[in-house]
């Protein structure tokens, strides 16, 4: 099948591989012509044959820009996929002006990360049916092998509210191994903690991919020693908190995860500062000075 896709980073350009490794026709558009195999959207839309897909993948900020410029480009019967990880409240929207031009649209879920070109990508899908059914050859190829790895989720927006759930719950796994890696590391006792790791990647309850990742990170650097302990975050997690609160769904572990990542980027702690203030207000306790 033939599949246009614009934003070949990390995420688009592996796809873009994969697919083609698979028999695919696929035609890439980039602002960096380093990658790109077209020079501009509208030649995209001019190489493919209609009925065209253009699957979107690029920076959640630069999605909505780079979907309106489509519709430019596009015609009725096309449909566009936005693989981003964009805000599920954002799909609705913009599936309803697209529709207005009889674009179709769908929103997917991607995860794999940089490994899905080896490994496959797993697939949460947001849409028609019709739709689905169009892009069944490219969800195929792009999928894990496996039995699993696949999910039309429900009707537009579907798709990016797995995604950001899943996201959630990476949140919250991530932030656990992490703090039982900062209690090995800090014990008496644990000489080798990169090899307790290592130990639970087979038998364990806690066996995961994610743990292997930490093994593997640990095998690169055991003392995890050239980082800062500073973590990003691109909104996912945010989004998942607002939905808990939207929901009165308690997210105690995922809320955590997300504000041990904003606590990593202070210096300094003022919320700290006024605990130590008003211990000492009230209780004459005693206080660390800048
Ligand atoms: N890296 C990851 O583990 C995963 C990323 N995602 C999502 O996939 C999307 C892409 O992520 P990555 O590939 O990691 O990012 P990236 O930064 O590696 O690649 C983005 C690409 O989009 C291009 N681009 C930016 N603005 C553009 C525009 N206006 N027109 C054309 N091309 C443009 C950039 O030149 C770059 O090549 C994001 O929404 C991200 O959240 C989803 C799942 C996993
Ligand atoms: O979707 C992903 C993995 O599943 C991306 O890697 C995403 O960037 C992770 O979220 P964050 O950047 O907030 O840690």
């Amino acid at each position: 099948m033939q599949l246009g896709i614009v934003g070949l980073g990390r995420m688009g350009g592996n796809m873009r591989e994969r697919l083609r490794a698979a028999g695919h026709e696929v035609i890439g558009f980039d602002q960096d012509p380093q990658v790109s195999d077209v020079a501009s959207l509208a030649e995209l839309a001019e190489k493919l044959e209609a009925p065209r897909a253009v699957w979107v993948m690029v920076p959640a900020g630069v999605t909505e820009a780079t979907i309106d410029g489509l519709a430019e480009v596009l015609s009725a019967g096309d449909i566009v996929i936005d693989g981003g990880n964009s805000r599920f409240s954002d799909d609705g929207p913009r599936a309803e002006r697209l529709d207005r031009q009889g674009i179709g649209y769908l929103d997917v879920g991607v995860s794999g990360g940089v490994w899905g070109r080896e490994n496959g990508y797993a697939l949460m899908v947001g849409g028609a049916q019709e739709h689905v059914d169009r892009l069944m050859p490219i969800f195929d190829s792009l999928k894990p092998a496996g039995e699993y790895g696949f999910v039309h989720a429900g009707p537009v927006g579907a798709g990016h509210y797995a995604k950001m759930v899943h996201n959630g719950i990476e949140y919250g796994l991530m932030h656990a191994y992490a703090e039982g890696y900062e209690l090995l590391a800090k014990s008496e006792l644990v000489t080798n903690v990169p090899g307790v790791f290592k130990s639970w990647r087979e038998g364990t309850v806690v066996r995961s991919w994610l743990l292997d990742l930490l093994d593997r990170a640990l095998d690169e650097d055991p003392e995890l020693a050239s980082l800062r302990g500073y973590a990003e975050d691109t909104g996912e997690g945010r989004w998942t908190v607002d939905e808990g609160v939207r929901l009165a769904v308690p997210l105690n572990v995922i809320a955590a995860a997300l504000f041990a990542r904003f606590a990593s980027r202070q210096d300094d702690s003022p919320a700290m500062k006024a605990v130590a203030a008003l211990r000492n207000q009230f209780g004459g306790h005693a206080t660390h000075k800048n």
